[in-house]
C-alpha cells in the first residue's frame, strides 16, 4: 500500500547552515508518527516542507502520492494542519468561527468541535482574540477535528494546553486514529504525552536523523546502565552507547544492547566480571539518553 507521507532524500540549508542531509522517511496509513528533537533541530522546517510552505534545497515530499509542490486542492482538503497553535480569524467568537469553518469542509462534524469546546471556560460571545493562549489552542484543535481530515499534521499541538486538557486531547487523538484509520504526524516537547500515543518515533539531532523506530521497541529495549566509577569510560566509546557520562559515584550510559550483551562487552574489555545495573526508561528519559541533556 502506498504510504500517506513520503519524504525522499530531503536536504535543507538556511544559507550556509545545514539542517539535514538526505532525510528519508514515510508514514503508513493509520499510523501515528511523533517527531521529537531539541529546540532548533528542524521539526518545524520538516512540517513546512511537508505542507509545501518551504521548498527544500533538494529532495521531495509526497502526500497521498502527490508531490507537495503541486498537490491538488482535492488532496489539500484531506489534510488537517495545526501550526504551533496558530488560529486565524480571531475576531470571531466560538460559535461564529464554527459556523464559518463548516462552510469550507464537506465532511464537517460539528459535534467533534463542540465535544472539545464544551470543556472551555469561556462565554459564548467572547472573541477568540481575547482568549488565553491555551484556550485559543483548544479552539484550533476543535476546528481541526471537525474537519475530519484523513491526515492530521500537528506542530507542537500541546503548546499552552494545561495537563488535563492535554490528556483529554491525547485520548481524542488516539480514538480518532484507531477507530477511523486516520494518519497523524505530530511534534511536541511534552514527551510524556507521546509515550502512550505514537506508534513510531523519529528523533532529530542537529544536522541529521538520530533514530526512527517503533515506540514499543524503544520502551522495551533502550536502557540506562550504571557502571562502577573506576572503569575506563572509553570502553563505552562506540556506536552502541549513547550519552556516556562520568558522574561522581558511577559511569552512566545508555544502550539498545541487552544487559547480557553489555556485560559481555565490559567483561571482554576489562578482563573482569563487573556489576552492572540497568533500568528501562520512560520515553522522556530515553529521549534524554539518546540526545544528551545539553
Ligand atoms: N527562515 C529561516 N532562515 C534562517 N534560519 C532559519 C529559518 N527558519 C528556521 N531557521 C533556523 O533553522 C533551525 C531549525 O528551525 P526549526 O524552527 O525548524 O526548529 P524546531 O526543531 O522546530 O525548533 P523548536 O523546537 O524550538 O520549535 C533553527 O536553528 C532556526 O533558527
Amino acid at each position: 500500500m502506498q504510504p500517506i507521507i513520503e519524504c525522499n532524500h530531503i536536504t535543507h540549508h538556511y544559507g550556509d547552515r545545514l539542517i539535514y542531509r538526505d532525510l528519508n522517511f514515510h508514514v503508513e496509513k493509520g499510523k501515528i508518527l511523533g517527531l521529537l528533537g531539541k529546540n532548533g533541530t528542524g521539526k518545524t522546517t520538516i512540517i513546512n516542507i511537508l505542507t509545501g510552505y518551504l521548498k527544500p534545497t533538494s529532495g521531495n515530499c509526497k502526500i497521498f502520492g502527490e508531490s507537495m509542490q503541486n498537490i491538488s486542492t482535492k488532496n489539500i482538503a484531506r489534510i488537517g494542519l495545526l501550526l504551533e497553535g496558530h488560529i486565524q480569524h480571531d475576531f470571531f467568537n466560538i460559535h461564529q468561527i464554527e459556523k464559518y469553518y463548516s462552510k469550507f469542509f464537506p465532511n464537517w462534524k460539528a459535534e467533534a468541535y463542540w465535544n472539545l469546546i464544551e470543556h472551555l471556560k469561556v462565554t459564548a460571545k467572547q472573541k477568540i482574540s481575547t482568549m488565553s493562549c491555551g484556550q485559543r489552542s483548544q479552539v484550533a484543535l476543535g476546528l481541526l477535528l471537525a474537519q475530519d481530515p484523513e491526515l492530521l499534521i500537528l506542530d507542537d499541538f500541546s503548546m499552552g494546553l494545561d495537563p488535563g486538557y492535554r490528556r483529554l486531547f491525547v485520548e481524542f487523538l488516539k480514538e480518532y486514529a484507531q477507530k477511523e484509520d486516520k494518519t497523524i504526524f505530530l511534534t511536541s516537547h511534552i514527551i510524556q504525552d507521546m509515550e502512550h500515543l505514537i506508534d513510531d518515533c523519529m528523533i532529530m539531532d542537529y544536522g541529521k536523523l538520530l533514530l526512527h523506530k517503533p515506540t514499543e521497541e524503544i520502551m522495551q529495549k533502550f536502557r540506562r546502565y550504571d557502571l562502577p566509577k573506576e572503569i575506563d569510560k572509553n570502553i563505552l566509546n562506540n556506536d552502541s552507547f549513547y550519552s556516556t557520562e562520568q558522574k561522581s559515584d558511577k559511569i552512566e550510559t545508555y544502550s539498545f544492547l541487552s544487559p547480557k550483551e553489555v556485560e559481555e562487552k565490559v567483561t571482554k574489555a576489562t578482563g573482569e566480571r563487573i556489576k552492572i545495573e540497568s533500568s528501562l526508561l520512560s520515553l522522556e528519559d530515553a529521549f534524554i539518553g539518546l540526545t544528551g541533556k545539553y
